[in-house]
């Protein structure tokens, strides 16, 4: 691979444009994928947020599913924000029934966690391995309800106004190549999250 490895936006819903402009800026070379024959080409692959149950149905429809839970169990580093940290969880709690899961990540996430109280919310984050504070945009988020051991958690939020105030919320993990966050990098000038994304990508090559 050389130094700008080729990253894949899943292009069914979501920010596409706004992760491939940060991927480019993080230095890959980034395009969308809509086709399982796009897919085998790149070495890593960001999945956007929008809505879980209908992203996974628009996967089964553009055929993508089985191909992506292949590529993903073979070790294909994958960066999910929102929605798409839901696809990538283990399980889903407060899904739909015909919630498709990708694996990747030992976690049961629960889907619009922070509830019907906070729909959207903005906050500073401790996030490891980035120095100052990342500000995170949450738009319907989901959070970690739990972390299998070999999962490292990257960020917490508490003290979200309306939600239980006092606990520490998981909404941003790492496994192996697989990162995830409850909330929306792509919507801040902040490359710092695609960043680590590309390191992973260059690393696991
Ligand atoms: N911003 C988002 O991606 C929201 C996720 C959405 N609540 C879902 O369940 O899929």
């Amino acid at each position: 691979m050389s130094s700008e490895p080729l990253i894949g936006v899943l292009a069914m819903q979501g920010a596409v444009r706004e992760h491939v402009a940060m991927l480019a800026e993080a230095g890959a070379r980034a395009v969308p994928v809509r086709r399982a024959a796009e897919l085998s080409e790149v070495d890593g692959l960001v999945l956007p947020g929008g809505e879980s149950t209908t992203m996974s149905r628009l996967l089964e429809s553009f055929e993508l599913l089985e191909p992506l839970r292949a590529r993903i169990a073979d070790g294909l580093p994958a960066f999910g924000s929102c929605a798409g940290m839901i696809l990538l969880a283990r399980q889903t709690l407060d899904g739909r029934p015909d919630q498709q899961q990708l694996g990747g990540l030992d976690v049961v996430v629960r889907r619009n966690a922070f509830g019907r109280q906070v729909d959207s919310f903005e906050a500073d984050l401790d996030f490891g391995g980035i120095d100052d504070a990342v500000h995170a945009v949450f738009i319907r988020a989901p959070w970690v309800e739990k972390a299998g051991d070999g999962v490292e958690v990257l960020a917490t939020v508490s003290g979200v106004p309306g939600v239980d105030t006092g606990t520490a919320r998981i909404v941003a993990v790492r496994q192996g190549a697989v990162l995830a966050t409850a909330f929306h990098p792509e919507l801040t000038p902040d490359v710092r999250v695609h960043r680590l994304f590309v390191d992973l990508v260059r690393k696991a090559a």
